[in-house]
């Protein structure tokens, strides 16, 4: 039996049960958008036209074209650093240190996405093998709160070691922003490409779709330090459900927009356009707003910029932002990320629901993490953080959540 980590952590995602379920819903929910995307009916909420048996699924074609993707990532990452960062202090009150360096053939991407996401998710499962073996042989103090119930599937689910690395290679935190992030974007652009091939000229909405999600990765990419800070890499465990996340769900579920204007043209006039691009505005202001905000006042809470804010002391010396963006509500970043996410599926017209997925999704995602991150504070911060819950009464919406 593995050594565990001192006291358990409380079980989430539905325990051991919600984790199995997850193993196997998360996949096939991704396979089920990927088909949805290309059928004509092109629906949410039916069973799929048909099945693809193994023949359209494996592709050694595919398993190169992955292979070779993750290895030109993963030598980029180890490309001499422009700059190396320190990451959050851990237990032992040590720092790790982390290399700031985000930096391709696309014509037959769309055709291939479905044996891409199949070698995706079979390198996510074996990939997270790997971590769940080598986390078999970390010492207890290099495993997360959370995954380390005893359970396996549980375990293997949520990821047990913290920071997994090998010498200065760290795989969670290469995985959470090249891999998925820049293939996604990658996809949108062979498939903009492909509609240009097919009808002459990109759409509007196709157009619109992409650089929408280019200026969130780009931004992603450009903010690439402060992921340093998010709750991925500071308190879960590395285990399936990130490596399938970063891996597979990102770029074959984020891209379902593109996917879904490739087979499905949609009309779109300049003023609704315009009326859309002004939303995505709207929420790229608050989202960026609001991480620099807290990322700058978390760096140096006597920057200029944020120096005139409010504050709450708490007992762990550190303070809480009680104006500006995080007065109006407990996560406005949420807020803006949200807008943003309608913003991508409205150009894909109201006459399908598959596009609204990712908004779909994304709600459930930020309003379940939005309440891990509020248990984790208020353990963090005890009277303190009820004194701001006290004051910033709302936590995503203002006067609605
Ligand atoms: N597209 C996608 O799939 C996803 C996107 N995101 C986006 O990633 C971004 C990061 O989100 P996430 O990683 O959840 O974490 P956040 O950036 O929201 O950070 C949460 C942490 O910020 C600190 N904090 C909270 N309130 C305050 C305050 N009032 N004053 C000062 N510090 C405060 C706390 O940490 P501490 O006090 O310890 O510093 C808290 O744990 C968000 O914009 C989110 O929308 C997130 C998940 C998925
Ligand atoms: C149900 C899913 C399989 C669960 C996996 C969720 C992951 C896809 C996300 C968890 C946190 C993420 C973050 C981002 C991308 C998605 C994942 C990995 C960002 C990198 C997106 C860009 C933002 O600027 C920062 C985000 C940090 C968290």
């Amino acid at each position: 039996m593995a050594p565990t980590q001192g006291p358990r952590a409380p079980l989430e995602f539905g325990g051991p049960l919600g984790a199995a379920a997850l193993l196997l819903l998360l996949p096939a929910t991704m396979f089920h958008l990927l088909l949805a995307a290309r059928s004509g009916p092109a629906r949410l909420l039916g069973p799929p036209a048909s099945l693809p048996g193994l023949e359209v699924l494996w592709s050694p074609r595919a398993l190169l074209l992955w292979l070779a993707w993750l290895g030109l990532q993963a030598a980029l990452y180890l490309l001499p650093a422009r700059k190396v960062a320190e990451g959050q202090e851990l237990k032992d009150k040590s720092r790790l240190r982390y290399p700031i360096n985000a930096g391709l053939p696309l014509g037959a991407l769309p055709e291939m996405l479905l044996p891409l996401a199949f070698v995706a998710t079979l390198t996510a499962f074996i990939f997270s093998l790997f971590l769940y073996m080598k986390a078999q042989v970390a010492p207890v103090s290099a495993l997360a709160p959370g995954g380390n119930s005893g359970n396996p599937i549980y375990d293997f689910f949520l990821g047990r070691e913290l920071n997994p690395r090998i010498c200065f290679f760290d795989f969670k935190y290469f995985c959470e922003l090249r891999p998925g992030l820049i293939g996604w974007v990658l996809i949108n652009l062979a498939l903009l490409m492909k509609e240009a091939e097919l009808r002459g000229s990109p759409s509007l909405a196709m157009w619109l779709v992409n650089g929408f999600q280019l200026l969130y990765v780009g931004d992603a990419l450009w903010h690439e330090e402060a992921v340093l800070t998010t709750m991925d890499i500071t308190h879960d465990g590395f285990g399936f459900m990130l490596a399938f996340g970063d891996m597979a769900w990102v770029p074959f579920t984020y891209s379902l927009q593109a996917q879904f204007l490739l087979h499905h043209p949609q009309p779109l006039g300049l003023p609704m356009a315009s009326v859309i691009c002004l939303i995505n505005a709207t929420g790229y202001y608050i989202f960026r707003g609001a991480n620099s905000q807290k990322n700058t006042f978390r760096k140096n809470p006597s920057d200029p910029r944020v120096a005139g804010l409010e504050t709450i002391s708490t007992a762990t010396g550190r303070k809480l932002l009680v104006s500006g963006w995080w007065g109006m509500v407990r996560h406005p970043n949420y807020l803006g990320d949200l807008i943003m996410a309608l913003a991508w599926s409205l150009p894909c017209g109201v006459s399908h629901l598959l596009p609204y997925f990712y908004l779909l999704y994304f709600t459930a995602l930020l309003v379940h993490r939005e309440a891990r991150d509020e248990r984790q504070c208020l353990q963090k911060y005890g009277l303190a953080w009820q004194e701001y819950c006290r004051r910033v009464p709302y936590r995503i919406m203002p006067y609605i959540y």
